[in-house]
């Protein structure tokens, strides 16, 4: 017998039971058998009396049914999230009736299909899947709930390996579709207890990419494989015994594109920014309330980290030599706030930091000399990525992404002058950007190789000036040793 037969008994049962509900009112003294009054007066109730049915039905049945409601108490349930996902996706090619919609977080028109029961296969056995309550019910108010059906026979595959089949591909399809976010989080004076509002929100919409960062290659390379091994390297940290995250300390001159990488790295791997301003944060617990409030799979970034607390070397040395060594990691920043080293130690990896999995840390700074050493080793800052001056071949990528250019008479003339002189790659970007709507290339390689020249007679003068101010410096002091012994 098909699962449809099987639902055809329940709800004959249900109608006849109904109707002897529905008699039992009109005719009570016609109906006065003891066991059918006992029945009939407990089943007043249709819903209660189709309740009982299926319950029959479903113990005499070979087919089994399990039961996913949008909400588990006061939670929304999120493997009947993922479930409306997988469901909605099968075989949306075939199916002539579909629905289109544009939900919360996702970037694009999603397309799903709009019936109620939809069929599956899982290998090679037929589950169905059905969407209640159905429309006729009259209740609107009554949540929303997945039922998975199969025969019993199947019950271990389907409960096991199919069941993680559906969570995973939905999760997964979900991921796809959502729209990145760039989270900041917020001073804790505004923190609710009831709402759970650390973090403000914006969708992500920096296009940075890979491709459009100037930077040698090779290393470019590196970093994209570092991330992606990462990035499906779950089951490989598991066998490790390690907390599945990774830190990335990138630092560099203000322009060179640390900031433009963090939102690469977002992009490549379909992440969340947690931007987090440390700053604002209080203390230690406050830093781990917010650890605790971001998602699994996210990026949490602190930028400009030599300026948001006082991490640098010099600090410890001055520490040290007041006698506080057992201060030496508790440096209390100058502003409010108390975060101290070992609390932000703690917050990349200690045993909190593994309440969420496969997060990214990254560190930006203009001063990776002044940091803590605590602070950057390795295991903490797995990869420290130096981000420079724009070389030759970065301007040609430039030139690429900004003018579509391979090639120019000018190429060669801006290639020496790049051996000459140092020019962040966000001067050269800007140099290259067309001032006006029509792309002109040449007039935009002559404002470079201006701007290149200029930079070059600058750094020029300063140099001069430099080795003057040191030779004044030398002659002075040779003159005030000459009175001294002039004196003696
Ligand atoms: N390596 C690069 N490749 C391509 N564009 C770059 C690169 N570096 C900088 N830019 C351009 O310059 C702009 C500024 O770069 P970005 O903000 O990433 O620099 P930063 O290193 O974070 O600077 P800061 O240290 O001041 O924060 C970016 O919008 C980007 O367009
Ligand atoms: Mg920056």
């Amino acid at each position: 017998m098909t699962i449809d037969s099987w639902a055809q008994i329940g709800s004959t049962v249900a109608g006849l039971m109904f109707t002897l509900a529905t008699l039992q009112q009109f005719f009570p003294h016609q109906l006065r058998v003891p066991l059918q009054q006992f029945v009939l007066a407990s089943l007043q109730q249709f819903s209660f009396v189709q309740k009982l049915c299926d319950k029959l039905v479903s113990f005499f049945s070979p087919y089994i049914q399990i039961t996913f409601p949008e909400y588990s108490g006061y939670w929304s349930n999120q493997a009947f999230d993922a479930i409306e996902t997988y469901v909605g996706t099968l075989s949306t090619t075939k199916a002539s009736l579909l629905k289109g919609s544009l939900i919360k977080n996702s970037k694009a028109l999603v397309l799903t299909r709009d019936d109620r029961k939809v069929s599956d296969e899982f290998d090679g056995v037929k589950v169905w899947w059905v969407l209640g309550p159905s429309s006729s019910s009259t209740s609107s108010s009554e949540d929303k709930y997945f039922q998975l059906m199969f025969h019993r026979q199947h019950r271990d595959l389907i409960t096991g390996a199919y069941l993680d089949h559906v969570l995973e591909q939905g999760k997964a399809i979900e991921a796809r579709n959502k729209q990145r976010r760039l989270y900041t989080n917020n001073p804790s004076d505004n923190w609710s207890s009831y709402k759970k509002n650390l973090w403000s929100d914006i969708a992500l919409e920096n296009p940075a990419t890979f491709q459009t960062i100037a930077m040698d290659p090779k290393k470019k390379e590196e970093i994209i494989n570092d991330l992606v091994s990462f990035s499906k390297g779950k089951e490989y940290y598991m066998k490790l015994g390690k907390p599945w995250k990774r830190g990335y300390l990138l630092y560099g001159p203000p322009g060179t594109g640390k900031s433009t990488m963090v939102a690469a790295m977002a992009n490549l791997l379909n992440y969340d920014i947690y931007d987090l301003e440390l700053t604002t944060v209080k203390n230690n617990t406050e830093l781990r309330k917010l650890l605790t409030e971001t998602s699994s799979k996210s990026i949490i970034v602190i930028e400009d980290i030599d300026c948001s607390l006082d991490v640098t070397g010099e600090r410890k040395k001055q520490e040290s030599k007041n006698n506080e060594k057992e201060k030496e990691k508790n440096h209390v920043i100058e502003n409010t706030s108390k975060v101290t080293l070992s609390g932000l130690l703690n917050f990349i990896d200690g045993t909190w930091s593994a309440c969420g999995t496969g997060r990214i840390f990254v560190f930006t700074t203009n001063h990776v000399n002044k940091l803590d050493p605590a602070l950057i080793r390795r295991g903490r800052m797995d990869m420290h990525i130096e981000l420079s001056y724009c070389s030759f071949e970065g301007f040609k990528m430039l030139a690429k992404n900004y003018l579509d250019l391979d090639s120019h008479e000018l190429f060669e003339k801006i290639g020496i002058l790049f051996k000459e002189t140092k020019m962040t790659p966000a001067d050269v970007a800007e140099n290259l950007m067309p001032k006006r709507e029509k792309k002109d290339p040449d007039s935009c390689l002559e404002s470079l190789i201006q701007a290149l020249e200029y930079a070059k007679e600058k750094a020029k003068k300063e140099k001069t000036t430099k080795i003057k101010k040191e030779r004044s410096k030398k002659s002075y002091a040779s003159l005030i040793k000459k009175r001294w012994l002039f004196q003696a």
